[in-house]
Formats: structure tokens, C-alpha cells, sequence
């Protein structure tokens, strides 16, 4: 499987309105994810990763995919999508719905997967909020379903676990979608350059200790005065990093082997020891 990773550049206050990111967004993936299966993006590209201020205004009503539409920011990255025949991980919106969440939110952190023809063909609210009682846990609800799905074709092959940035730090979760039966993570992202070991440390972890392939992107810039730590990257299930990013706006292409998987877990099967 090809794989682009779009690790998207973009500073708060640069007067970038949600329909002129997603346009260069949509173009990006044109020129970048031309000739590759799966095109990920990263968390929160159309809101602003820490932007917590501008997550209201700039949030999308998803209930329109019940109706076969997309919301906004989404429309020019399903054209793109089309043109290329990818499958197409759009990161993540700040997702809006009519009705409260178990906390009185109406806010969500929510990956949309699109398929070749541009229609949603998976979903997966964040579950870990980040902001330690600001940000995500004061202004969103969390999400309580573990994703774990097959891609269409031409990104089919290996079963994909879903999960945004923050749930990264949270072992148990690769582990229930190793349980149902993940052989990849996508990890779209809004990680900051303070914590950027964490990162590169972390995604290495999850492959080695799940012998999964992770498959992480970044964002590049400056979000309300945080600078992101970029370093997006495509780790193989032993713990070899495939590619990795800098820190600035830059693409990644990747091609990953389906049956590394397999090979890596009958040739050092240690997940046939856990004890549950
Ligand atoms: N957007 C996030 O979830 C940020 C996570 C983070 O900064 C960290 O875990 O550290």
C-alpha cells in the first residue's frame, strides 16, 4: 500500500478562512497524494489544532453525511479525492451537532475517512480529550466507540485502527483495537514541538509493543502561539521508522509491505504470550 502523509503548514491569525485552507488543502492532496492508495491529513487542519477560540465558528455539521453530503471543509478534499482514486484519512473537523453529548457539549473532535468516489466510508470521534480541563475537555465531548475497519479498495489489504493524537499516550486503546484485529493505526495529529520526543518515542512504542504499522501525521506552524512539533512518520511492526518528516510543511510517501505484519508477529511471536 502507497501512502502520502500531507504534514500541513499553518499559523493562527495568517487570515486563512476555512474555505481557503481547505482549497489548499484539496490541492495538496491533488499534487501529493496523485499515484498513492491512502492520503492522511492531520487533526484539526480546518479549525486550528489549539485553537479553542475559533473551534465554534469554524465546527461542521456532520449530520449532512446522513444525506450523502459534506460539510464545508470537506468538499474540495472529496473533489480531490476523486481525481486521484485514493482513499483519503481527512484528518479530523471540530464536528457540531444539534443535540448535547453526555456532558452538554456539542462539539466533537471527528476523523471522516473518504472513499475513492468521495463519500464517507468511515468515522471515529477522539476519545482522549487533550487540555487538562481547557481545550477539548471544556469545549468537547468524548468519544466512546473503538474503530476498527477495513478500508475500500485501493487502500484494502490491512484492518486500520482509528485514533487522534492524545489517544497515542493511551496503551489500552491499541491494544482493544489489536484485539479487533488492527494491523495498522492512523494517528491524525496537532502535536506541539515541546513534547515532540514523546512523539517520535510513542509511535515507535505503539508498533513494537502491538506489532502494528503506524502511520502518524503531523501539523507544521504555529497554532494560538503553540509551535507544532511536525516529525510525522510511518513506523514498520518491529520499530523500524519507514520515513519521517522535519518540522516544516512537507509530504511523505511510503510504501508499506502487507504482509510485514504477519512476518513480524509469527517471527517473533510474542503477542501469543499475554497473559489477560
Ligand atoms: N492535540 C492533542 O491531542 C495534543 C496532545 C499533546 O499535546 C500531548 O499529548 O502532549
Amino acid at each position: 500500500m502507497r501512502i502520502a502523509i500531507i504534514q500541513l503548514g499553518y499559523a493562527e491569525g495568517a487570515d486563512e478562512s476555512v474555505d481557503a485552507r481547505a482549497q489548499r488543502v484539496a490541492d495538496l492532496v491533488r499534487s501529493a497524494g496523485a499515484g498513492h492508495d491512502l492520503v492522511l491529513l492531520p487533526e484539526l487542519w480546518s479549525a486550528g489544532g489549539f485553537a479553542s477560540s475559533e473551534w465554534e465558528e469554524r465546527s461542521q455539521d456532520l449530520s449532512v453525511l446522513d444525506q450523502g453530503e459534506l460539510p464545508p471543509a470537506l468538499v474540495p478534499v472529496a473533489e480531490a479525492t476523486r481525481e486521484i482514486g485514493a482513499v483519503v484519512h481527512t484528518g479530523s473537523v471540530v464536528e457540531r451537532t444539534a443535540g448535547p453529548g453526555e456532558e452538554g457539549r456539542h462539539l466533537w473532535n471527528t476523523s471522516v475517512v473518504l472513499d475513492p468516489q468521495g463519500r464517507p466510508c468511515a468515522t471515529y470521534r477522539k476519545i482522549h480529550r487533550f487540555g487538562f480541563g481547557g481545550g477539548e475537555p471544556k469545549l468537547m465531548e468524548a468519544g466512546g466507540e473503538i474503530v476498527v475497519t477495513d478500508l475500500p479498495a485501493p487502500a484494502d489489504g490491512l484492518r486500520v485502527g482509528l485514533s487522534t493524537c492524545y489517544d497515542l499516550r493511551f496503551p489500552e486503546l491499541y491494544r482493544l483495537q489489536l484485539d479487533r484485529g488492527a494491523q495498522v493505526f492512523v494517528i491524525p495529529s496537532a502535536w506541539p514541538m515541546a513534547r515532540v520526543e514523546h512523539w517520535r518515542l510513542l509511535l515507535r512504542a505503539r508498533a513494537v509493543e502491538d506489532q502494528c504499522f503506524v502511520v502518524a501525521c503531523n501539523t507544521a506552524g504555529t497554532h494560538a502561539g503553540v509551535e507544532m512539533g511536525g516529525h510525522s512518520a510511518v513506523v514498520d511492526p518491529g520499530g523500524t521508522v519507514l520515513a519521517e518528516a522535519g518540522a516544516g510543511e512537507e509530504t511523505l510517501s511510503v510504501e508499506i509491505e502487507d504482509d510485514a505484519v504477519a512476518r513480524t508477529r509469527e517471527g517473533f511471536p510474542v503477542l501469543a504470550d499475554r497473559r489477560l
